[in-house]
């Protein structure tokens, strides 16, 4: 009897591989609303009112959400619903969450009754800022949620296969995304005359991503279909159960690894947000774009060499020493941002440093999150990427806010800032030493705890330094 083995959909390297940049779409969009703003502060503060102080509020309000429950309750819509439904909400509230944010800025709005309105009120933020924030707010539920949809997607797909490169080139594709949004929005706002301009425009492609989702779920449907799938992911084995939490939340190497990422990341992310501006503070005052310019290579650096590092990991290991090595490099640059740039204000210092901070981004994301499967058990991983997500976003929220404080307070004698100030010039020339000192700060905590996960990994081998491939 001739038997008939049917292909499924993600047999085909074609299908998977469509399927990967279909949902990876939804997060290089995703990443470059993520930081649209970055690039043009500048010019925030000079048409909005926007001081660094409302900054960092306006940053922090992406993870507010996330971090008051958002994130667990996420992982029990993905694990009940399954990535289908979660990616197309997850989307569709990245996409409203930007409508509002896009309204905020407009000038229209600034002459509504609603903003005089939200003018009245915590006179600090002007009404943009709180339109924006709310907006953020929504969109930062939805990035996040897609985040975690994301990578249950690829498992999905690429079970067997080349899963950890796929990761890789998800993650490099997003920050891809975050090169581009600082390539263009400063040309963008320049060629339009107006802030609105760029973030218009990621809005448009926060839709388009909603639409490269939903493409996917209709081959994701047909994946089902052909494995005999009726239900999305059935197992009961699989499901979120809230008594998971507590087995993670007890366990000495789920904190290691949280504390290690959130302290990593708080001086990644928030310092994205205020890099560019700091180069051109640090840089004697060049322009938006130039300083853009520069600082898209951080991202672009990390992209590169993500999929080249996971590769590396898969087949000789050192996850242990590649974290050290990362938290290390941070550190580094950062105290080189503090005190050379400003003495130097080199352009090949700033752009050497700039790459080398790129590869620190690389060296731990790479690490990092493959490690995760190493210390906890696979029927929990989904909750445990979640709650370390969660502590992640602890940081992610607080630390920019910490850091517009602090360079709102720490430039309140500064004599150029007054000055420039009073004239109401578009550039304010801040200093950042205080600031990058605290960012360098976080590498040395995350170097220690990286240290104290390799002594740790010693002592009780969950192999985070032998490679995946066995
Ligand atoms: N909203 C941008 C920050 C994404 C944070 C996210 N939880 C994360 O850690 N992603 C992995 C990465 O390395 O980008």
């Amino acid at each position: 009897m001739t038997e008939i083995i049917q292909k499924k959909l993600n047999d085909s390297p074609a299908m998977r591989w469509t399927a990967l940049v279909l949902i990876a779409s939804m997060m290089f969009f995703g990443y470059m609303f993520v930081d649209v703003m970055s690039p043009i502060q500048a010019l925030m503060e000079s048409q909005r009112g926007w001081t660094p102080d409302v900054f960092g509020t306006y940053a922090a309000s992406e993870y507010i959400v996330n971090v008051c429950g958002f994130l667990i309750i996420a992982g029990v819509i993905l694990d009940k619903t399954g990535i289908r439904f979660t990616g197309e909400l997850s989307a569709s509230m990245m996409l409203i969450g930007a409508v509002i944010k896009f309204i905020g800025i407009t000038e229209w709005f600034q002459t509504t009754a609603m903003a005089d309105w939200l003018n009245s009120w915590w006179v600090s933020m002007p009404a943009s800022a709180k339109m924006a924030c709310f907006g953020f707010m929504i969109f930062g539920c939805g990035c996040e949620m897609a985040g975690t949809t994301v990578s249950k997607a690829i498992a999905k797909w690429f079970k067997g296969k080349e899963m950890a490169l796929a990761m890789g080139l998800e993650m490099a594709i997003a920050r891809v995304g975050v090169f581009a949004i600082f390539s263009i929005s400063p040309i963008i706002a320049d060629k339009m005359g107006s802030v609105v301009a760029p973030v218009a425009f990621c809005t448009v492609l926060l839709l388009i991503g909603l639409i490269t989702y939903t493409v996917f779920t209709f081959m994701d449907k047909k994946l089902d279909s052909q494995t005999g799938v009726t239900a999305e992911e059935s197992d009961p084995e699989e499901e979120f159960k809230f008594s998971d939490l507590g087995k993670i939340l007890t366990s000495e190497a789920f904190w290691i690894v949280a504390l290690l990422c959130v302290l990593y990341y708080s001086a990644i992310f928030p310092f994205q947000r205020y890099g560019a501006n700091m180069l051109q503070c640090n840089l004697d005052g060049i322009s938006a774009e130039e300083a853009s310019n520069i600082f898209r290579w951080f991202p672009i650096g990390a992209a590169v060499i993500t999929p080249f590092l996971g590769n590396f990991l898969d087949r000789k290991g050192k996850g242990a020493t590649m974290l050290m090595c990362g938290a290390l490099l941070l550190i580094c640059c950062h105290l080189v941002f503090a005190f050379v740039l400003p003495e130097t204000k080199s352009a090949v210092i700033a752009y050497s440093t700039i790459v080398l901070l790129g590869i620190s981004f690389a060296l731990v994301p790479a690490a990092l999150w493959p490690s995760v499967p190493k210390i906890v058990d696979e029927k929990i991983l989904g909750s445990a990427y979640c709650l370390i997500f969660w502590v992640q976003n602890i940081g992610l929220c607080f630390v920019p806010k910490l850091i517009g404080n602090i360079l709102t307070s720490t430039n309140e004698d500064n004599p150029a800032v007054i000055a420039a100030k009073e004239a109401g010039a578009d550039f304010i020339p801040y200093d950042y030493t205080v600031p990058l000192i605290v960012f360098a700060g976080f590498g040395v905590l995350a170097l220690i705890i990286a240290i104290y996960l390799k002594a740790v990994d010693k002592k009780r081998g969950y192999g985070l330094e032998l490679p995946n491939i066995k």
